[in-house]
């Protein structure tokens, strides 16, 4: 995640944050900026857009656009700086279901009856020892004991993987996405690295024609921050076929409620949640 990452809040009264929303939507040159609206307080009319702009011109673009309507416009900055000093080489290897995380320096430790993956960090996250990575490998293994996933898709791959995992355990299809580029390239060298056919590309989103493509998918990842899980509900939705699995981590407990109602209010169901720490990863299935 680039270091700069930010997300705009605005809030007014539905009919302002609406009208803003809809200036977003008509304008070009905001069409790949991802957001999201929803109410925030019932009893006082206070609903509230979530943009998270990935490029300087979509941060003054949206700052640009909401100046127009009577909204109160706050910009943030995405807490990353942490989840970039979890991914430390020298970390001893991490077990999760079947899956065995490891790095150069334990290449002699492997255990003969794991899905071994080797991870080379770098400026990348995911080395399998945050509490969101292990709960997302944790939920795929548990999935994995009942289902076959043909085709899979990790959004914010960050190393890689989570896809590298799916390829390595039979998915045909395994694509990753992130915003990203240094991950990207860390993440396709980790592919070649495990001998896993799997394949990462650098975009925001998952409008990206080189990820449409093999869609839909018959599971989502996303590991990343609960504000674009929320904003990113209807993109997943789409992205997955019915009775699709989205394996959604990045969020706090305390962060779970949020998010899953995005979700269930889309026809998703709540099939489990894994909790490491003050982490949570949700297992949500498509079912409308
Ligand atoms: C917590 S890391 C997860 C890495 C890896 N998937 C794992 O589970 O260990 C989050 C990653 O998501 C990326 N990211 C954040 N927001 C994103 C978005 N809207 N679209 C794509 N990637 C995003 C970040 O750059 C970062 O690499």
């Amino acid at each position: 995640m680039s270091e700069s990452a930010v997300q705009i809040i605005a809030r007014g009264p539905r009919e302002n944050a609406e009208a803003a929303a809809a200036a977003i939507d008509a304008d070009p040159t905001l069409e790949g900026a991802t957001y999201s609206i929803l109410e925030e307080d019932e009893d006082r009319n206070i609903w509230r857009i979530d943009a998270f702009p990935t490029t300087a011109e979509e941060v003054e673009g949206l700052k640009a656009t909401l100046a127009d309507y009577p909204v109160t416009v706050t910009v943030e900055k995405l807490a990353d700086a942490d989840w970039l000093a979890m991914s430390l080489s020298g970390l001893p290897p991490v077990r999760a279901g079947r899956f065995f995380v490891y790095g150069a320096h334990d290449e002699g430790r492997v255990p003969p009856n794991a899905v071994n993956l080797k991870i080379d960090a770098g400026a990348a996250f995911g080395t399998g020892h945050h509490g969101t990575t292990v709960g997302c490998l944790e939920a795929f293994d548990d999935l994995l004991k009942r289902e076959r996933f043909e085709r899979v898709l990790d959004v914010g791959c960050g190393t890689g993987v989570l896809a590298i995992a799916a390829a390595r355990t039979g998915s045909r299809i395994a694509v990753g996405t992130d915003i990203d580029a240094p991950s990207v390239r860390i993440a396709n060298e980790n592919a070649a690295l495990n001998q896993a056919h799997a394949s990462f590309v650098h975009a925001s989103g998952l409008n990206d024609q080189r990820v449409r493509r093999h869609g839909p998918y018959d599971l989502v990842f996303a590991n990343i921050l609960a504000p674009p899980l929320v904003a990113l509900s209807q993109d997943i939705k789409m992205a997955l076929s019915l009775g699709g699995v989205a394996i959604l981590s990045g969020l706090l407990r305390t962060q779970e409620r949020r998010v899953t109602a995005a979700y269930t209010s889309r026809g998703f169901r709540l099939e489990k949640r894994i909790h490491h720490d003050a982490w949570s990863a949700l297992v949500l299935r498509r079912m409308g």
